[in-house]
């Protein structure tokens, strides 16, 4: 069983970074020491094993699920299950089983936080979980293009709707900066993700600028010690630890 205070992360549309952004604050609360375990039910675009470069899955013991531990986090993934990157042809009852299995079958320990990356939009994996886990903490990304917040809208609805508490909006390729000292470029847009939070009665917990995946990087999706997006994740997880302890 799932022990800790349950964090999704969702987003409207994909592509928004909302699975780097589940990894890398998933790795910025266990350096703040809590116990975390990180839970990848993006079943049709998986790719948190991939961002942590895990190449072996879970094992097993006494027929329960041992989760495969990576910078200090607990990880199970979709990505586990489907072998050679091959397509996900699971259809709607099956997911449920095998979230159900992530859920009550691995053995997690005490847990302090259970980040959930979860698929985008308002679909049947989002309708599975609302069932397991009924009420939750949940994080919305989106970038600040305006169609993008759009469709975080109806995201933020559902988590309203469903007897969540939406943490706040997490704002990801905010902005681009070349170096500290100089400007920033708002890229996309301002204002967006502000107007984005006062209509579902939350906040704008963190902005996120681009920063390129660092060539040659063996997880290029893990922002590592002495940049700038590893200081913004660790501001977003002390906030985390702000809001709900
Ligand atoms: N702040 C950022 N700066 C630059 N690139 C980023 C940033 N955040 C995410 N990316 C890149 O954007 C792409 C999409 O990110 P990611 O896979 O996390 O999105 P997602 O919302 O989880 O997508 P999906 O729809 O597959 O669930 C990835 O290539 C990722 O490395």
């Amino acid at each position: 069983m799932l022990s800790g205070k349950v964090i999704s992360v969702i987003s409207g549309k994909g592509g928004v970074g909302k699975s780097t952004v589940s990894t890398n604050l998933a790795l910025s609360l266990a350096k703040l020491g809590k116990s975390v375990a990180l839970i990848d039910v993006d079943i049709y675009g998986s790719s948190i094993p991939n961002m942590l470069t895990i190449n072996y899955g879970p094992k097993t013991m006494n027929g329960k699920i041992v989760p495969v531990e990576s910078h200090g986090v607990k990880v199970m993934s979709m990505g586990f299950i489907v072998k050679n990157n091959d397509p996900v042809v699971l259809r709607g009852p099956m997911l449920g089983k095998v979230i159900e299995q992530f859920i009550n079958d691995v053995l997690w320990g005490e847990l302090d936080y259970v980040v959930i990356d979860m698929p985008p939009g308002t679909g049947d994996v989002a309708l599975d979980i609302n069932r397991l886990i009924p009420s939750s903490y949940q994080i919305l990304v989106t970038t600040p293009h305006p169609t993008a917040s759009h469709v975080a809208q109806r995201a933020g609805k559902m988590a309203n709707a469903n007897n969540h508490q939406i943490l706040g909006v997490v704002e990801n390729m905010a902005y681009f900066q070349p170096a500290e000292s100089e400007p920033k470029y708002y890229i996309f847009g301002e204002g967006e993700s502000d107007k984005l939070a006062d209509s579902l009665g939350t906040q704008l917990i963190a902005q996120l600028p681009i920063m390129a995946p660092i060539k040659g990087e063996v997880e290029p999706s893990i922002y590592h010690e002495g940049t700038p997006l590893y200081e913004k994740y660790m501001e977003l997880a002390r906030k985390i630890e702000e809001l709900i302890g």
